[in-house]
Order: structure tokens, then sequence, then C-alpha cells
């Protein structure tokens, strides 16, 4: 007898969709077959079929018009490439072509390996111009014609462009742009006057390739979660409780009369407790998901709303399994950054740029060389630094009169604190790189009252199997723990820190109960950690305001749009 799932499989006849390009650049011949696979102005730009291409198709927005006697040069961008694609256009067609207009162009594609000669290295843009051969080119129907021709012939013909471009025969506006109005100016604006019109920051080369390494490293570390057989997940946005315990929630109201949920809930703080229920089912789970912090505080490491990734382990003993596991995660991430386009176009365009006002731009972020230190400490193959928070402040002592505040065992780490600690112990000198640092073990009145108490205490006083994730420049990147699996002395912890201890769950309630549940059936040792996904963004790319890393900025007394 045949098995059912083989009956199924020979009566089952996949249905084929009709083929629709939804991209922003269309080249003939491509039915969606996977013979060509040209979808973006990045693929586009580098398309060298060594021949002129017609009928190529081009969806973008205009970026800059630069005018000649007879044609104006149209930079072109779709946001797949922080450098725009060239089209060139007879004058006549180019009226309505302006600065911030989204178009759709229809030519022949003239790559540099079309020519006979050689494409320039790096031009400026004054060269640009003047080299180009097309000024002299002969209308736009004179080059179709050429271009039938050509490929009859199966030859090159026309004169050699300088530069891969696309001869524009047909002009589309798709949307209009009055460049008078238009706020993104072709010149420099600093990262505040862009923050004040974040709807339409995307659009400057810079910021929209920092978006696109954001992408990049949501999906790589979907990734290298999944590779780790980590479950991702999602906890909840709204919340029973403050899960710090640091008061610093945002009270969700619905604006009616009534509580809409009975009684006041929260954004969260932290997905970790949640997380920790999904572990003791699922095993290792990660999230990356909406945090709000309802902190006043004005500075360029704060946001009100974050994206947070925590990540809970399930059957861990050991503190260092967790610090692996950050360390892998870390290393994965920048080694596969690398090699993707946002970050090296990053890296590359700062040495390559001649536009005086992205240079400018460019200059806002941490030097190159600083650049360079953190990004072989992220991937160096040593095991990053771990000092105990008493040895820390052993290590500070001494040079207190460099601090405003007094470092005293008992008391938390300033952020000036952590960034001298970052650049004295993290600094590698045989590699010249920034190693981030671990400090564990900190004093269990100043931490949350989750943590499991350490085994074997400093003389000073108790403390807890924690640790924070320093970098230079920046301070803390990420904190975790383990997590103290004992009821009773869960409970022994909530008492210490002034928190109500329930003593059964009862239906509908508000309080802990649910998670002390937790601990009542099945609790293994475990334990996880949280990283701030924007100030990671802001350390790797070297943007100095963690607000210039996220789409729509949100901090003390500013939510624009
Ligand atoms: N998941 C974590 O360990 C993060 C921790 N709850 C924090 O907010 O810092």
């Amino acid at each position: 007898m045949s098995h059912p799932l083989s009956l199924f499989a020979r009566r089952y006849r996949p249905c084929r969709l009709p083929y629709r390009r939804s991209y922003s650049v269309r080249i003939p011949g491509d039915d969606g077959q996977g013979l060509r696979d040209i979808k973006t102005v990045a693929d586009l730009k580098e398309w060298q079929p060594g021949r002129l291409v017609s009928d190529v198709q081009l969806c973008g927005w205009v970026r800059s018009v630069r005018k000649s006697s007879s044609v104006r040069f149209v930079d072109i961008t779709d946001g797949s490439s922080m450098r725009p694609v060239q089209a060139v256009v007879d004058k006549s067609l180019a009226a309505d072509i302006r600065p911030g207009a989204a178009v759709r162009l229809t030519g022949v594609w003239h790559s540099s390996s079309s020519s006979s000669k050689p494409p320039p290295s790096v031009e400026s843009q004054g060269s640009k111009l003047a080299r180009s051969s097309v000024a002299d080119q002969p209308s736009s129907s004179d080059m179709h014609e050429q271009e039938a021709a050509a490929q009859s012939a199966g030859a090159d013909q026309g004169p050699a462009p300088t530069t891969a471009e696309l001869r524009v025969s047909e002009v589309e506006i798709l949307g209009s742009s009055d460049p008078q109005t238009y706020p993104i100016q072709n010149k420099y604006q600093t990262p505040e006057s862009l923050r004040a019109i974040s709807h339409l920051r995307p659009r400057t080369p810079i910021n929209s390739t920092l978006l696109r390494l954001r992408s990049d490293a949501m999906a790589l570390l979907s990734q290298f979660f999944f590779q780790e057989r980590f479950q991702q997940t999602h906890p909840p946005v709204i919340t029973s409780s403050d899960c710090e315990g640091a008061g610093e929630a945002f009270t969700v109201k619905s604006g009616g009369t009534t509580e809409f949920f009975r009684d006041p809930k929260y954004l969260t703080v932290s997905s970790q407790l949640h997380l920790e229920a999904l572990a003791q089912a699922l095993g290792n789970v990660w999230t990356l998901s909406p945090t709000f912090r309802a902190e006043q505080s004005d500075t360029s490491r704060h946001l009100s709303e974050f994206y947070m990734l925590e990540a809970e382990m399930s059957f861990v003993q050991d503190m260092d399994e967790v610090m692996d596991l950050a360390q892998r995660m870390l290393a994965s991430l920048a080694s596969g950054l690398k090699r993707l386009s946002a970050a090296q176009e990053l890296e590359k365009h700062r040495l390559d740029s001649r536009d005086p006002a992205e240079r400018l731009a460019f200059e806002d972020l941490v030097d190159p060389k600083e650049l360079q230190q953190r990004w072989r400490g992220l991937t160096s193959p040593k095991r990053w630094p771990r000092v105990t928070y008493t040895e820390a402040i052993e290590i500070l002592q001494p040079v207190a009169h460099m601090f405003e505040h007094k470092p005293v065992w008992g008391s938390g780490l300033q952020s000036e604190h952590e960034k001298y600690l970052a650049e004295k112990i993290g600094y590698d000198e045989e590699t010249d790189a920034f190693l981030p640092i671990f400090v564990t073990q900190y004093p269990q009145e100043i931490k949350a009252f989750y943590m499991l108490q350490s085994e074997s205490p400093p003389p000073q006083g108790q403390t807890v199997d924690c640790f924070d994730l320093l970098v230079p420049n920046l301070g803390e990147l990420a904190g975790g723990s383990m997590r103290e699996h004992r009821l009773a002395q869960l409970e022994d912890n909530m008492r210490l820190h002034g928190l109500e201890v329930p003593t059964q769950r009862k239906a509908r309630s508000s309080d802990m109960g649910w998670y002390l549940d937790l601990r009542r059936w099945g609790c293994p040792p475990h334990g996880g950690f949280g990283l701030g996904f924007d100030r990671l963004l802001s350390y790797l790319t070297g943007v100095p305001n963690v607000r210039d890393v996220v789409p729509f900025p949100r901090h003390f007394e500013r939510c624009d749009c």
C-alpha cells in the first residue's frame, strides 16, 4: 500500500503563479526564472553584460541632477546602495526630473565592460562631466537604433562610456518634487537638523545605509540563533510589572474613563521575565523586541523606545556559558556584517567620498582608526576579559581623581567608570583592538531581585552572579545574569528588595504570582542577557548618537512623528 503522503505528492500539482516583478529594476528577458538576478540599483551597478542592453527599466528617486548643454546627468537611488546609478537624459525629456522626484526611466544600459576602453578609476563630479562622452551623444532615438545595430552585429558600438549608466529614452514622473521646498538638500545637514525631519532623513545616503545595516544585523542575528537552536519568541509589549523594579515604566492608558485592563499596565522595560517562562518550555529562547523606559536622560545613549535583544538559556549552571554566548553572537554578527554591502559601503565610501557635503557627514562619525579597533575586538578569537566588580573598583580607586563620582564598593558604576574600564582593560596591544569587557558579580543591593547570589562573595559584601558588557566610549552594551531558580531564595530576595511576595497566584491578579509559579514546577538553573540593539549599531557604525541609528527616535520631550 502506498504511503498517504506519496499519494498526495502524486496528486499535487504546484500552482504556477504569474510572475510579477515588483522590484525597482527590470531588464529584458528576465522572466523570474533566475537567469539573471538584477532587481535593484545595487545589482544594476554591478551588472556588466559585456554589451549594450536596451529596454532596461529603472524606478527610483532622483538624488541630484547635473546639467550639461544637451543632457542631464541624473543620480538615481532606490535605497539599495549608498551610491546612486547614473542616468543620462536628453534635455528635452528632463524638464520634470527634479531632486526628490520618484521616476521610472527606460533606456539602454551601458556598462563599463560594454566599452572597448577600460573604465576610469574614481572620478570627481567635475571630471565626470568633462570626460563623459555622453554629452556629445546622439539623441535617445538614435541611441536605440545604435543598440539594435550593436546587437545584430554582435559587437559593441558607439562611443565608449566612461561609467556604467542608463541612457534614457523614456521618462515617467511617478511622484513629482519641488526642489525649492524639498528639505533634503545637496549640502551638509547637521545630525540635529536631520532629526527634525526623521520622516525624510532615510533618503540621505548615510542614513539609508545605516538602516540597511540595521536590517542586515537583524537577519544575521536570526541566522545565528537559528543555528544555535534557539527559538525566536514574541513576548508581550504590554505587561503587568516593571521587571527591573526601577520605576521607569510608561503606563498604558486607553483614553476611556475606566481602566481598560482593570488595573494599570505598563509598556515592557524588559522581556526577561516572560522569556524565562518560555525558556522553561522551549529550552533556549531569544527575542529582539521594542522596549520602553521613561528615563528622563537626555543623552546620546538613551532612547525611550529602543530594541533590546534578549536571550535566555535553560539548564545552565555556569555564567561563563551565558557570557560565551554573548561573545559568540557579537563575533558572528560582526563578521557577517563585514561580508555585506552596507558595512562595506560605509567603510569604502568614507575613503573615496569626493562630495564635500558627504565628507562632512562622515566626519560626524567616530574616527576610522578607532572604528577598526572596535571591529577587530569584536571579531577577535581571544576570550574577552572578565573582571569582577570588586576588581574593577580596585582598578578605579587609584585614579579616582579622574572622575566626577568617587568609585566606592557598593555603589553602581557610573558611565565615566565604565568607559575608563573598557578602554583600560579592553585594549589589546598585540592586535591593536578594543576587546569588549565583562564586569561580573555586582553587589546584591544594587542589582535586580531575580539575580542569583554568588557562592563565594568578597569580604565587602554579598554579590550576585551577573555581568555587564562594557565597550569604550559607550559604556554598557549588555547586561545579564544567572536567575534565582529556587522559590524560597527568590522570595527572600524579593523581601530584601522591598517587593511584595504573593503567597499564591490568584486568577486575574497582576502581581508577581505567575513569576513565582515558574519556580514551583520544574525550574532548572538558567540565565540570560539583554543587549541594547540600537547602542550596538551605534558602536558598530561609529555613529555617536544612538538617535541616528533608529528610523524614528523617541526620547525625553521628543516624539516627533
Ligand atoms: N534580559 C536581560 O537580562 C536584560 C535585563 N532584564 C535588563 O533589563 O537589563
